[in-house]
């Protein structure tokens, strides 16, 4: 076990040095640094309050695990503070990067079996300490898995993580979506009897995969499809002619990772006794192996951002939507994902035979075309159809030996995988901030990151007190202003271009069109309440127990909110009562448009009776009335929704700089 180190990290930005940039997140950037007082190399993860001011209780929670974990395998804080308008954290440098990065650069077929043992072994042992004290890390994958220059292997990244001992609604949101879709175990998916640490297990399984290919199975695909080929196919495994290299104990680990249901698969401890990890060897083989005679980390990071820029600006002239850029994005395993739903089936329904082609593996690019010409998503309704099911060529490199008729399958599934994709594949706040002058910070921020190399000055971005601090909503601006640019700045270009539609569920009249004069940024995000927002994910409240509104305090829907001037109380009060309006508007309007539809179809029926003179006439017109009247009160509802969102913004922003600037730093910060 590792001590906690005697050290004393200062807490104020002015003892570091930052350098190059050597990682990025959805939300932070991180910095090789120097620790000035200390002479010590570490790293520096900067986070953008602004961005997360979603989910500083998820970042908190980040922070804080990060602090109190104690293990060797586990990538620990050294401290973390607030510098201006970013927090902080300061953790032991790990030169090599993840293991992601080092087969992008250098393993581009993944690593050799000894590797892949050594390197398992070591997340192994995190996964059984984390179990132990009963926490679910959530997000087990290859770049998630950090090595030093001295080989030693440490988890990373306990943005999403849960506590097993949760209650409340952290305890609710293990019933919800949580993870990376390629990575994510099916139960996390289904969200029926919610998940343990068993989907853990299931992510160590495909790591192994991905350590052992250079990418995770699935991972060509759309993340809409990648959920149900997880759902519908066989677990992939290592059953192919390339796989000839690797060893039965190897194919039985995996195997036994890869059980669809949880409780055939083994703990974490009984799995660590498994004959493969005989294979393992020293951290210093890792070393001497695979990261000795790597270029430096910065280097090798903006080399692969250029790369990456190479190809979206490829792809754009290529084939210039949006749909294959965010299909682009997928494949670089970026987080911030696009997850509408309805970009999610034009994913999959607009990838085009030579979209497929060039991506990866030119030897399965037929197999997949085949299945792709399949497999078409129906962009209204939300289901699958097989246009041609004897055309789709067994694969069983990606578990398509079992694709049979999807929808029906479907069908067959309770409805709760569908409605969870609908519930949580939101275009969040984060994804549509294209107007925000944070971005556009940012973004030069990093460029003359990138130009400069290493730089002995404050990225622009990170000198405090540089930018005000925002405090209204972030989105009437973006859905009005879309922003042109590469990467980041592209996708908010083409999320401003397509604002995302809601998940309607059907044709409804109220419906706006594919413009983006008309978006409407409180439609977007009126799905669920975020019960926890972390990067490529909002976890919505799609699951919480009718139960849990009980303790809301409102009235009925009147379309206007308190002024948040005259809000007194303390932020904290005020908050839960603002996520409880805000999820019974939701279910209200659900219920709303559930009624419309039945109404459309009875409509519909007297339509069709009345052609045929059996109807009559006089019952139509109450019911067109009925249904305008409802319509109006949805139009008002989701109007109430958007002023609710935004309070409920102004209500954070206020609330983060009460804590900043009255209080001081939290606590949790001033590690
Ligand atoms: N201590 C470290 N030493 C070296 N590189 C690091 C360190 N911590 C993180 N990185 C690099 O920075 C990248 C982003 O870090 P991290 O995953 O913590 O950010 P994030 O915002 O949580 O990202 P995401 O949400 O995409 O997982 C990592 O993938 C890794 O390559």
């Amino acid at each position: 076990m590792e001590h906690v180190s005697e050290k004393r990290y200062p807490v104020d930005a002015k003892d570091y040095k930052l350098y190059e940039e050597v990682g990025e997140g959805v939300s932070a950037t991180v910095y090789r640094a120097l620790c000035i007082p200390l002479n010590e190399t570490v790293a520096i993860k900067v986070l953008d309050l602004e961005k997360c001011n979603n989910d500083l209780d998820g970042i908190r929670r980040e922070v804080q695990t990060m602090t109190l974990t104690d293990h060797p395998n586990l990538l620990r804080a050294h401290c973390s503070f607030t510098a201006g308008h970013n927090l902080w954290v300061v953790m032991p440098y790990m030169a090599g990067g993840s293991c992601l990065h080092i087969m992008k650069s250098a393993y581009p077929d993944g690593f050799e079996e000894t590797v892949i043992a050594t390197l398992l072994r070591e997340v192994l042992k995190a996964l059984v300490y984390l179990h132990t004290h009963g926490h679910i890390h959530r997000d087990v994958k290859a770049g998630n898995i950090l090595i030093d220059s001295n080989g030693a292997v440490k988890l990373a990244d306990f943005g999403v993580s849960a506590c097993m001992f949760d209650t409340g609604d952290r305890q609710r949101s293990r019933n919800t979506f949580v993870g990376t879709p390629c990575w994510m175990a099916p139960e996390v998916m289904q969200q029926l009897h919610g998940y343990d640490f068993k989907a853990d297990i299931w992510s160590f399984g495909i790591t192994a995969l991905e350590l052992a290919h250079g990418h995770a199975p699935f991972s060509k695909y759309p993340p809409m499809k990648v959920l149900l080929m997880t759902l519908q196919n066989a677990p992939p495994g290592l059953d192919y002619e390339r796989d000839k290299r690797f060893s039965k104990s190897f194919k039985e680990l995996v195997g036994a990772c890869l059980v669809k249901d949880p409780k055939k698969r083994p703990t974490s401890e009984k799995l660590f006794k498994h004959h493969f990890f005989k294979h393992a060897r020293s951290n210093e083989y890792l070393a001497h192996t695979i990261v000795d005679g790597l270029a430096p980390l910065g280097d090798r990071f903006r080399m692969l951002k250029v790369k990456e820029a190479d190809l979206l600006v490829q792809n754009k002239a290529l084939y210039g939507d949006k749909e294959q850029l965010s299909q682009q994005e997928y494949i670089r395993g970026i987080s911030a994902w696009n997850f509408n739903l309805e970009d999610l089936k034009n994913q999959a329904a607009l990838i085009q035979d030579d979209a497929i082609s060039h991506v990866e593996d030119p030897d399965t690019s037929k197999k997949q075309r085949d299945i792709y010409e399949d497999v078409r998503f129906q962009a209204e309704s939300g289901s699958l159809e097989m246009a041609n099911q004897s055309n789709a060529t067994p694969s069983q490199e990606d578990g398509f030996n079992d694709l049979h008729d999807l929808e029906s399958s479907l069908a067959s599934f309770p409805i709760k995988p569908l409605q969870a994709l609908k519930g949580c594949f939101d275009v969040g706040e984060d994804d549509v901030s294209g107007n925000s002058p944070r971005t556009m910070d940012q973004e030069n921020g990093r460029n003359e990151g990138e130009c400069s190399g290493q730089s002995n000055s404050l990225p622009r971005h990170l000198i405090p007190e540089h930018r005000k601090f925002l405090s209204g909503s972030l989105l009437p601006d973006n859905a009005l202003s879309p922003k042109k640019g590469i990467g980041d700045g592209d996708r908010d270009y083409v999320q401003s271009k397509f604002p995302p539609e809601r998940n309607y569920s059907g044709p409804l009249l109220y419906r706006q069109k594919r413009d983006t004069n008309n978006s409407s940024s409180a439609e977007d995000i009126s799905d669920g309440a975020v019960v926890q927002r972390k990067g490529r994910f909002k976890v919505t409240s799609a699951e919480l127990s009718p139960k849990g509104l009980t303790n809301c305090h409102f009235g009925p829907i009147s379309g206007g909110l308190t002024s948040p001037t005259t809000l007194n109380v303390t932020a904290a009060t005020v908050l839960p009562s603002l996520q409880c309006i805000l999820q019974q508007n939701t279910m209200q309007r659900d219920e709303i448009i559930k009624l419309i539809k039945y109404l459309e179809q009875n409509l519909g029926k007297q339509a069709e009776s009345a052609e045929a003179g059996t109807c009559d006439l006089l019952q139509i017109p109450p019911a067109s009335l009925r249904e305008r009247e409802l319509q109006s009160q949805v139009i008002h509802l989701q109007q109430s929704i958007g002023s609710l969102v935004e309070e409920l913004q102004r209500q954070k922003m206020k609330n983060v700089q009460d804590l900043l600037n009255v209080n001081g730093v939290p606590e949790i910060w001033m590690i």
